[in-house]
């Protein structure tokens, strides 16, 4: 085997990832299924034959042998396309290093053949002395494996497994062996991370050449386990397909963090203004209050919609309370408003959207939006860089009227159609949160886990939001680009909200929301292995 360099780990991320080249923004960038075939092309047309292939399989041996040095036997189930090719190249490596290589090989359906590097794999397998087991069966003995490799599918999957190929996916899962998945685990649609049929559950997922957005939203993340890649060294290709999303992971929002200048006032960290807590749900204002405070907002008021609600927080007397905000107000703040608005929130929608300096809607003022199409043309006269809304996925599904499934199924795609229809910058909560504003390629974010899966999250997060922004917004903008400060304002704290929850539950336990606001910040977290972290 080569000394070549092993793949690089995308997730979790690396204290100091060695993944090769980030784009401008410091960002890893990730290709749809159309731009990876055509990065595939472009790759292939200046190689030797079938060496794009080879190199594919000697990464996958490498990271196999990295991830589990004392497997003695690697049950590789390999499909008849392409990423069984991989999986037939890498079964030639992990001979040669001495393994009992269990090889499977699906045949193709009849009427139809396999590409011709997946047959050159085949037959270079059967040439180093490889047994290749045909049947639909798994090899005699592949349970006891001590690893699986599955190459059964990849970017070529075009519909929901079924049959024998199904049945492939289920023997793997059904193993509970160690699995590592070849470009993407068998049955996971790689643009939008929704398998509709059978998919194999991965503990690592090796990417090839380019990285799949369906890797890390949606049911991706489950599905891939930790995620690795190896682009094959295409790196210095002239002119490589551009990315169709970005990774919003640590490194590339380490740049945002703004600076805590010694002369900083809080005149310089901006006023919030949040609009919520009709009668029994005051605490979602509250919350999203709480964070804003806590982030570092300069002032932060609190209008409650309930007239007998909490008026003050005893935790933080710093907290204004706010009995009718003027339009002088609006036009000084990042409104946060809908957080337990219920339909009183309804009223105050045309007057927010008019005088609003910035606006950030969750929760009911989205209903509201999505009830009445007047609404939403008010919100879409507003200036570019002005709106941002967080939807969780039913909320986005009620926004666009499309069926729940169809925002899953492509949650990219979702997020830039609602910044179209809405003229805002869209946060698409859930596993993988999307950032998306229109016009422009969406971010996926990295941080996060199931410990925000709790009530009261989705208030923090717009609270953390609206600092977030009021920050922002206070340093220099950009004039030829009116959607880089709410864009990056909604990076930053859909990261590091993301990034607290593990930080304040490692095992993913529910965190208490209130939890969760009292650690919102704009900085990186303080990390309790390496003491207090640097103060950007
Ligand atoms: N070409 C190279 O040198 C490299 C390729 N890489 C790897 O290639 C795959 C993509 O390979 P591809 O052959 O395009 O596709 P797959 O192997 O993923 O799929 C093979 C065929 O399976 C059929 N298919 C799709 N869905 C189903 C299904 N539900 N049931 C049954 N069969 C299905 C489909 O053929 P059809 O004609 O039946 O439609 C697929 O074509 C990529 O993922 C990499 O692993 C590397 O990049 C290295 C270099
Ligand atoms: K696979």
């Amino acid at each position: 085997m080569s000394p070549n360099a092993l793949p690089a780990r995308v997730l979790p991320e690396p204290v100091r990832e060695a993944i090769g080249r980030r784009d401008e923004h410091g960002a890893i960038g990730l290709h749809r299924a159309a731009s990876a075939r055509q990065r595939e092309r472009q790759a292939l047309a200046t190689r030797a034959p079938h060496a794009l292939m080879a190199r594919a399989g000697l990464a996958v041996a490498r990271l196999a042998l990295a991830l589990q040095p004392h497997a003695r036997t690697v049950w590789i189930a390999c499909g008849h396309g392409n990423n069984g090719g991989d999986g037939l190249e890498a079964a030639i490596h992990l001979q040669q290093a001495g393994r009992q290589v269990l090889l499977q090989l699906l045949e193709p359906p009849a009427g139809s053949t396999a590409p011709d590097d997946a047959r050159l794999a085949q037959q270079r397998a059967r040439d180093a002395g490889l047994v290749i087991h045909t049947g639909t069966q798994s090899p005699p003995g592949a349970g006891q494996a001590d690893l699986v490799i599955d190459a059964l599918l990849g970017r070529g999957l075009g519909r929901p497994a079924e049959g024998p190929l199904a049945a492939a996916i289920e023997a793997i899962n059904d193993a509970g062996l160690p699995t590592l998945a070849v470009d993407l685990p068998s049955g996971l649609p790689g643009d939008g991370g929704h398998p509709v049929g059978p998919c194999v559950r991965a503990d690592w997922t090796l990417a090839l050449l380019t990285l799949a957005p369906g890797l890390f939203t949606g049911a991706g993340r489950d599905l891939a386990g930790e995620i690795w890649q190896d682009p094959l060294g295409t790196l210095d290709d002239p002119q490589p397909m551009p990315a169709d999303a970005r990774l919003n992971d640590g490194r590339s929002i380490e740049r945002l963090m703004p600076l805590r200048p010694h002369a900083l006032h809080k005149g310089s960290s901006g006023d919030v203004l949040v609009i919520g807590g009709a009668r029994g749900m005051g605490g979602a204002a509250m919350l999203a209050a709480r964070a804003a405070l806590v982030a570092g907002a300069g002032r932060v008021h609190l209008h409650p919609l309930d007239p007998q609600g909490l008026a003050t927080d005893p935790l933080h007397p710093e907290l204004m309370h706010c009995s009718r905000p003027d339009s002088d107000l609006l036009a000084r703040c990042t409104v946060v408003a809908g957080c337990g608005g219920a339909t009183d929130i309804i009223g105050w929608l045309p007057e927010l959207s008019r005088h609003a300096a910035r606006l950030v809607l969750d929760a009911d003022a989205l209903n509201a939006l999505a009830a009445d199409s007047a609404l939403l043309a008010l919100l879409h006269q507003r200036e570019a860089g002005r709106t941002v809304i967080t939807p969780h996925p039913l909320e986005a599904a009620r926004l666009l009227r499309y069926p729940l499934e169809t925002i899953q199924q492509d949650r990219l795609a979702a997020a830039q159609e609602l910044a179209r229809r809405c003229h805002a910058v869209v946060v698409l909560k859930g596993s993988g949160s999307v950032i998306a504003a229109p016009g422009r390629l969406p971010w996926i974010n990295t941080s996060g886990s199931a410990a925000l899966a709790t009530a009261g999250s989705g208030d923090v997060l717009a609270g953390w939001l609206g600092a977030s922004w009021s920050r922002r917004a206070t340093l220099p903008a950009s004039p030829a680009d009116p959607w880089q400060a709410s864009e990056q304002a909604a990076r930053l704290a859909v990261h590091l909200h993301g990034q607290q929850a593990q930080r304040l539950s490692p095992d993913r336990a529910a965190l208490p929301a209130s939890r969760l606001a009292e650690a919102a910040c704009l900085l990186r977290p303080r990390h309790p292995d390496t003491g207090p972290g640097p103060i950007a």
